[in-house]
């Protein structure tokens, strides 16, 4: 029997529309309209299409966007007086730096100039932090997305054995933070863990984050495991010369025949990934204005 595909683009959808509501709230109820700042320095094409999806996403759910594109040359005092004008502003509630960085700027001190409380990233000391302690943290927004998917396929994930392969502070350390919390039983996997394949099949969940195209094959999959990609590589497409295809870092075809559920690649985490930054500046704007953020959007 083949898995049942998780449709991370129809997920995404409702939980937008979820913010949506929200968004509508807090502007009749209290006179708020939640803001979400994004800062891109220079012109790295990719980054680019992720921060005009980011404006556009912001902008359909009825919140303020504030687009802040610097030059690749832009110096690191420049950055940083913008990222705490930004912190001071009290019409911003969210603030990040689309990542990659150029090479002269560092990504740690960048994420360390942002206001914690407006960390939508969720990558600050503080905030890994806080999700490592069991505190009120801001998420990261690809593993909140994951999580997500997760819950809405299990009753509970409570005793799952998962295994997270990756340990990037984006995210595989989030990841296996918040299964834990959870009450999975958390093995994080990475490039010096030995025997992985047996490793990973062990999992009935099992999250790949590794950046390496297909490299998860169909005999690592437990039967009937829940598979979640987070992997996107883009190759050249096999049938259509000149052109490029994207593809997971799992062997999808593979492994579709012994998983219970799978998400693809295009189509699976990767919509959850701005939808799950909405939802965190709609937290983040709750907690600013010492309302309870939404329970649904939240880890
Ligand atoms: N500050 C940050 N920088 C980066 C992050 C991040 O979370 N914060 N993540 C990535 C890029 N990213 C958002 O910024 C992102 C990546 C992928 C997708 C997505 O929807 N992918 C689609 C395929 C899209 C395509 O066709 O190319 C999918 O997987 O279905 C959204 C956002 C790095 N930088």
């Amino acid at each position: 029997m083949t898995a049942k595909i998780i449709d991370g683009k129809a997920f995404a959808a409702d939980v937008r529309s979820q913010v949506a509501e929200h968004v509508e709230r807090l502007k009749a109820d209290h006179g708020i309209t939640p803001g979400l700042a994004v800062v891109l320095v220079g012109e790295d094409p990719a980054s680019e299409v992720y921060v005009s999806h980011k404006h556009k996403a912001t902008v359909e759910v009825g919140m303020q966007s504030f687009e802040h594109k610097l030059p690749a040359d832009t110096s690191e005092e420049d950055l940083f007086a913008l990222i705490d004008k930004l912190n001071a502003d009290p019409s911003v509630h969210g603030i990040l730096c689309q990542f990659p960085v150029p090479d002269h700027l560092d990504e740690r001190r960048t994420v360390a100039r942002i206001d914690p409380a407006k960390d939508v990233d969720g990558l600050s000391v503080t905030n890994a932090g806080l999700l490592a302690t069991g505190g009120e943290a801001l998420v990261s927004c690809t593993p909140l997305g994951c999580l997500m998917l997760l819950r809405a396929e299990f009753e509970s994930l409570s005793g799952k054995e998962a295994v997270v392969i990756g340990r990037s502070n984006l995210f595989g350390k989030p990841m296996g933070q918040l299964l834990l919390a959870d009450n999975c039983t958390v093995t994080i996997a990475h490039s010096r863990t030995k025997d992985l394949a047996e490793v990973c099949r062990r999992a009935d969940i099992l999250v790949a984050a590794v950046g390496r195209a297909e490299m998860v094959r169909g005999d690592w999959v437990k039967p009937g495991a829940t598979v979640i990609d987070v992997g996107i590589s883009r190759v050249p497409h096999p049938e259509k010369p000149g052109k490029t295809k994207l593809i997971g870092d799992v062997n999808f075809e593979e492994a579709v025949e012994v998983a219970g559920a799978i998400t693809p690649v295009p189509g699976g985490v990767g919509p959850m990934t701005i939808a799950c930054l909405l939802a965190n500046t709609i937290t983040a704007c709750c907690r600013a204005n010492g309302l309870e953020a939404p329970k649904g959007l939240t880890a």
